[in-house]
């Protein structure tokens, strides 16, 4: 049977859970990137791809909800990282798929959702994830997976919740108990940048400055 992915089929999960630490422990989705909150910057590329949007937050909550996204904590307070963001979209979305983006990734594709739900059909894959080209200190270039941006089936919850409760924590060692197809965003016209995150407030000063 064929069948396809459609924007309404998709809730876009953005990531913002995390501690932040490497910017000093600010809350790092409502940093400024070129005078808008980075998770702002995330809303709007990430907003057209999918039915709808929430938001995962540790903290601030009020000021991610009024982006005009619904806004839902980890189910525990210990900081065990994106997974349980993904854990909060599976069992909140009201669509049979979930993506996953994090807050700190302000160029982002705008044909994310679109790549990665063509991939998931035609490899009749549970988990579609993204890949781009990254150059290390030595200058060298190398496709990498990005973990972070998933698009998976929410039927995955119970697996996750299996996972996560045994202690897992890495994103690849939970994707890798499934049928994961993952795909290259390194076609010509592709944003080099589209995938640099901001770890560090020079990272993001870096990529406010960097062209466009
Ligand atoms: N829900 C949730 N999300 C997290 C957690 N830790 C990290 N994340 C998210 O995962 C994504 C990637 O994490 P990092 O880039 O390391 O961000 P971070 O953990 O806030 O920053 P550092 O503390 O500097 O590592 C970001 O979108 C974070 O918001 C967590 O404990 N819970
Ligand atoms: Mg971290």
């Amino acid at each position: 049977m064929t069948h396809s992915i459609e924007p309404q089929d998709i809730t876009g999960l953005i990531l913002a859970g995390g501690r932040g630490s490497r910017m000093g422990g600010v809350d790092k989705g409502l940093q400024n990137f070129n005078g808008i909150p980075l998770a702002l910057h995330t809303l709007m590329r990430l907003g057209p791809q999918v039915e709808t949007v929430m938001v995962n937050a540790n903290r601030n909550l009020s000021a991610y909800e009024s982006f005009g996204a619904s806004v839902w904590p980890d189910a525990s307070a210990d900081f065990a990282g994106p997974l349980s963001g993904f854990l909060v979209g599976l069992e909140r979305a009201e669509t049979p798929y979930v993506l996953t983006v994090p807050c700190d990734t302000p160029r982002l594709p705008l044909d994310l959702a679109e790549r990665l739900a063509a991939a998931m059909v035609r490899e009749n894959a549970d988990i579609a994830m993204a890949a781009a080209p990254e150059t290390d200190d030595q200058g060298q270039t190398q496709i990498r997976t990005q973990p972070v941006f998933c698009l998976m089936k929410i039927e995955l919850s119970e697996s996750l919740v299996k996972f996560t409760h045994a202690g897992g924590r890495k994103i690849d060692a939970w994707t890798a108990q499934h049928n994961t197809v993952v795909v290259a965003f390194d076609a010509p016209g592709d944003d080099p940048l589209a995938f640099a995150n901001v770890n560090t407030l020079n990272e993001l000063q870096a990529l406010e400055n960097a062209a466009p």
